[in-house]
């Protein structure tokens, strides 16, 4: 059976192979009689061989390739002719160790691997069985992946269909750019700029002295009299001993560095293995669209999931299934499944609205071949009439349906409007009955089929793919398993209904960007080599409607990786009692049958509606009691990142995934737009890192010996530890306002030389991350921001996360999922500045205030007391401002005049803050008593 996921790996895909000579579909043309011979891949003209005659690459067909094409092909690329798919022989003269000459004419490939067996074994194969063997060849491939470093390095350009997840940002997600280069923002070191502060204090001075002596005085002590004359080098001491005066401020700070260092550490592994591919749709479609045959590309099920139809607009879902139901595949081998865990009949209607209209939509989209599919966003693109050669009808078409368009608009936003109120005795449907989904929470499975039936056509003989609309039965009192639940519960109706060998996730604002998408994926699951060790393909998600400036850093910090195809590959244990599999997957026989399926079908004799009673069996409340759904089989249950969870298991079984970028966004969706929103989507993230961090399934200790490689376990340690480095950046935020309020301070001060080594480290430090910076393609801007935002989301997300985490597992409080709100329709950023306030908004605001009041104090006092106090006090001010300048998008954000903040959160922030400032004053725990040097200078409690 199957399980899904995503995550993980990184490559790039650039659709670079060019066939020249190409017709209209992209294909090469067939050969034509040239009397120069030109190669009908590069279009240079083919060489004379020795022999006078011109040089033939492909004896069976004899499609002029020249030389230099015909080696990049043999060694690197497909290894067959384009044309005829015979695989190229070795030729007198190519590029081989002199003396083989008599090897001619043999297969290369043949040569250097066994392939004996191997197709046996695809057969064979168990989904959750061994790591599928022969990882290290690639022949004829839709694909090619150019793997740079580690293991790859100098072994044959196939060797080692490593995916590693490169791309594992901070937080664990996959990131957006189009590189290996992670975001991990670095804390700043603040041992390494502080050689400015302290001069020119005699106090300062005086204090040093003070202190070098006591440090000689140690150091004899300690019985170090033969180091004695070094003792005296004012170097050493000064950087091996903490500042006396706030010895515990000094610890703190340190322990803070050195966990920072290490996910830092942690952050680096992942770039070490990047893997670039590509794609050649072309050549998938030569191979499996042959003309005059039946297409060969296999079936794909789409599910798409909505939960709330408040928080996820119909119309965005509407959107998403339109551009499904229009992708550029064949029809009849995609099938639609739209999950509602909110039972709504505004879904359900919004559903049947939409698939009258994708009618008209679908037709249009494959004649004009139009982009993106989802007609919102294609109507909110400019058209430049003038420009190209627009067909008149074209222009005349679009606008037709552009007024339908706005027609079904309004259709939508009316029942939209009628269901903002719930009637008293619940919803009925047209037909008087009631609607089965009045009670969300206590209600039986739903199934509608919209299409399908061979007799509905568009006016033009084009059919529009089927469309289903799925809500599992749901019973109080039981866990649902949400998202994870309702996928699983889509794979059995659809294993039923349609049991495509594939399927696709998108969540309902996922629309398809890239009606080649799914092609896309398939050069990969498709591929006649590397195909069956595939478990996922993943595409990044790219936003819609963010604000220009991306202030809650979602394009570029911790990105998450949507839309997994994922193959549903079947066991065959074709001995293997019946009992055994129905204890695994449960007790219908027809989804069991469905698992032995490798290509996918339905048993031809089942009528529609037996096939429909057994789908909805299969999404009863109790289906998946005392089976393995959630625990080897489909989605995993246990956290709510339940992706990152169904796909770190994948890879410990030792499937590889394959991270896909089309040159043209595959699929776009949209972003939360407003800080809170978006603060409860990453806490929810970090919450399921920190649930997969105490389950089982922590990756430190979880599937050795199985298929995980090295890289992909620390990539995913590193994704589940990552909440924990919220403790040390609270701390390391409060430091500088407690050094401001106290005055006391974290760094000696230091000598020339000392000084020389920080800036050169913080130099180097600074110069890498621009590099990676430059070599990422990330701009200066987007790393700013990923910065801030690790900070704020840091301070306050990932530190609820833990807090929430732990309750979770020590006292069972389970949290629920909240929804993240899918923006409005027309892309505007209404709500940015709207803050709805939550507590999680409390600690960076505390922060905030206790270091813009650190700041003030700490200027008031040196203003107070002159000259001398002003250089120990530049230091902590930068400390402060570091940590300002991170909040300030939230700072920002706080201003904003759309709404006015309640006073009670000003009131709790501020009575937090100065109760808290106050009490260091008081009590002030870091200060030394009495035998450190006296502070004359600064702090509040200067005399
Ligand atoms: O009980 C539930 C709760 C949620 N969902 C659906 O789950 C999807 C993801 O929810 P969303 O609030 O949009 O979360 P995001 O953080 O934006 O989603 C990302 O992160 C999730 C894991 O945390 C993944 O499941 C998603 O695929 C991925 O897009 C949406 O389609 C929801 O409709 C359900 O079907 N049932
Ligand atoms: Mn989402
Ligand atoms: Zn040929
Ligand atoms: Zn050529």
């Amino acid at each position: 059976m199957s399980t899904s996921g995503r995550l993980v790996a990184g490559s790039r895909n650039r659709n670079e192979f060019v066939v020249i000579n190409a017709d209209e579909f992209g294909r090469p043309k067939p050969l034509q009689e040239l009397s120069g011979r030109i190669c009908q891949i590069c279009g240079e003209d083919v060489e004379i061989t020795e022999d006078g005659d011109p040089f033939v690459a492909c004896h069976e067909c004899g499609l002029p390739v020249c030389r230099p094409c015909y080696e990049y092909e043999r060694r690197e690329g497909n290894q067959s002719c384009p044309q005829c798919k015979t695989r190229y022989k070795r030729h007198k003269g190519s590029a081989r160790v002199a003396g083989d000459e008599e090897e001619d004419d043999v297969d290369d490939l043949e040569n250097e691997f066994d392939f004996s067996g191997d197709q046996q074994h695809f057969m064979n194969r168990e989904f959750h069985g061994g790591l599928p063997t022969n990882l290290d060849t690639e022949p004829e491939s839709n694909i090619r992946r150019l793997a740079y470093g580690g293991e790859d390095e100098g072994i044959s350009p196939y060797h080692h269909a490593v995916v590693v997840p490169s791309f594992l940002s901070s937080q664990g997600r996959p990131v957006l750019h189009d590189s290996s280069i992670s975001l991990q923002p670095r804390p700043m070191d603040p041992n390494k700029d502080l050689s400015v502060y302290g001069y020119g204090s005699v106090t300062w001075k005086d204090r040093m002295e003070e202190w070098k002596k006591r440090q000689i005085q140690i150091v004899n002590q300690l019985g170090g009299n033969s180091d004695g004359d070094r003792s005296d080098d004012p170097n050493l001491p000064m950087l091996r001993h903490p500042v006396p005066n706030a010895y515990g401020l000094w610890l703190t700070s340190v322990i803070c560095e050195i966990w920072f260092a290490i996910s830092w550490i942690l952050d680096q592994f992942p770039k070490w293995s990047p893997i670039e591919r590509e794609t050649y749709l072309d050549r998938l479609s030569l191979r499996y669209e042959k003309e005059g045959k039946p297409f060969e590309l296999a079936s794909i099920d789409i599910f798409v999931s909505t939960v709330d139809p408040l928080k996820e607009p119909p119309l965005i879902t509407a959107n998403t299934v339109l551009s499904i139901l229009a992708v550029d595949y064949p029809f009849d081998k995609v099938t639609c499944y739209v999950s509602d865990d909110g039972a709504a009949m505004l879904t359900f209607e919004a559903l049947s609205e939409t698939s009258e209209f994708a009618k008209k939509w679908v037709p249009f989209c494959k004649r004009f071949n139009i982009e993106p599919r989802a007609p919102e966003w294609y109507f909110a693109q400019k058209i430049d009439y003038l420009k190209g050669k627009v067909h008149p009808a074209f222009v005349r078409e679009r606008r037709a349906m552009k007024r339908s368009y706005e027609d079904f608009k309004v259709h939508i936003n009316s029942l939209v409007a009628k269901a903002q109120r719930a009637p008293e005795e619940g919803w009925t449907m047209p037909d008087g009955t009631p609607w089965p989904g009045n009670d969300v929470h206590d209600h039986p499975g739903m199934i509608q089929v919209f299409q399908g039936h061979a007799d509905v056509h568009d006016g033009e003989g084009n059919m529009v793919p089927r469309l289903l609309y799925v809500s599992r039965e749901k019973r109080p009192g039981f866990d649902h398993h949400k998202k994870a639940g309702s996928m699983n519960a889509l794979i059995r109706v659809s294993a039923i209904i349609s049991n495509a060998p594939y399927i696709l996730n998108v969540d309902c604002d996922h629309y398809i960007n890239n009606s080649k998408s799914l092609r896309e994926a398939m050069c990969f699951m498709m591929d006649p080599v590397s195909g069956n060790k595939v478990c996922y393909v993943q595409f990044p998600q790219r936003f819609d409607g963010i604000d220009r400036h991306d202030r809650y850093s979602n394009r570029s910090d911790g990105e998450k990786c949507e839309k997994d195809i994922i193959p549903l590959v079947s066991s065959n244990p074709i001995l293997a009692s019946e009992l055994k599999l129905e204890k695994k997957f449960g007790q219908s026989p027809v989804f069991v049958i469905s698992t032995l399926e490798e290509n996918g079908g339905i048993p031809k004799d089942a009528s529609s509606a037996s096939l429909l009673k057994e789908a909805l069996h299969a999404i009863s409340r109790g289906y998946e009691d005392k089976t393995e759904w959630g625990k080897e089989v489909g989605w995993i249950y246990g956290s709510v990142t339940e992706d990152i969870l169904t796909g770190f298991k994948m890879h410990c079984h030792g499937w590889r995934s394959v991270y896909c970028i089309p040159k043209r966004a595959a699929f776009k969706g949209s972003a939360p737009i407003n800080l809170s929103d978006r603060l409860h989507q990453v806490l929810r993230w970090a919450l399921g890192s920190v649930e997969i961090f105490m389950s089982k399934h922590c990756p430190i200790w979880y599937g050795y010996g199985g298929g995980l490689k090295w890289m992909q376990r620390l990539s995913y340690i590193n994704s589940v530890v990552y909440p924990w480095t919220s403790i040390p950046l609270v701390t390391y935020c409060t430091l500088p306002a407690v050094c401001l309020l106290t005055g006391n301070f974290i760094v000696p001060e230091i000598s020339n030389y000392a000084s020389i080594v920080f800036i050169a480290l913080f130099l180097s430090i600074a110069a890498s991350s621009i590099l990676e910076m430059q070599w990422g393609g990330v701009s200066l801007e987007d790393w700013w921001r990923n910065e801030q935002f690790w900070v704020i989301g840091g301070v306050s997300s990932h530190f609820f996360a833990l807090f929430q985490g732990l309750l979770k597992v020590f006292a069972g409080v389970n949290t629920n999922f909240t929804v993240t709100s899918k923006g409005g329709e027309d892309g505007e950023f209404l709500e940015l500045y709207l803050f709805k306030w939550t507590s999680l908004l409390i600690p960076p605001m505390t922060i905030l205030i206790i270091n813009i009041i650190g700041v003030v104090a700490g200027v008031s006092n040196a203003i107070n007391n002159g000259y001398d106090s002003w250089g120990p006090l530049y230091g902590k001010l930068l400390f402060a401002v570091w940590v300002i300048l991170h909040l300030y998008p939230f700072l920002k954000g706080l201003m904003g005049k759309h709404e006015r903040v309640p006073t009670i959160i000003i009131v709790w922030s501020f009575i937090l803050a100065s109760v808290g400032s106050l009490l260091w004053v008081r009590v002030n725990p870091f200060m030394a008593k009495q035998e450190g040097p006296v502070l004359e200078i600064c702090g509040l409690d200067c005399n």
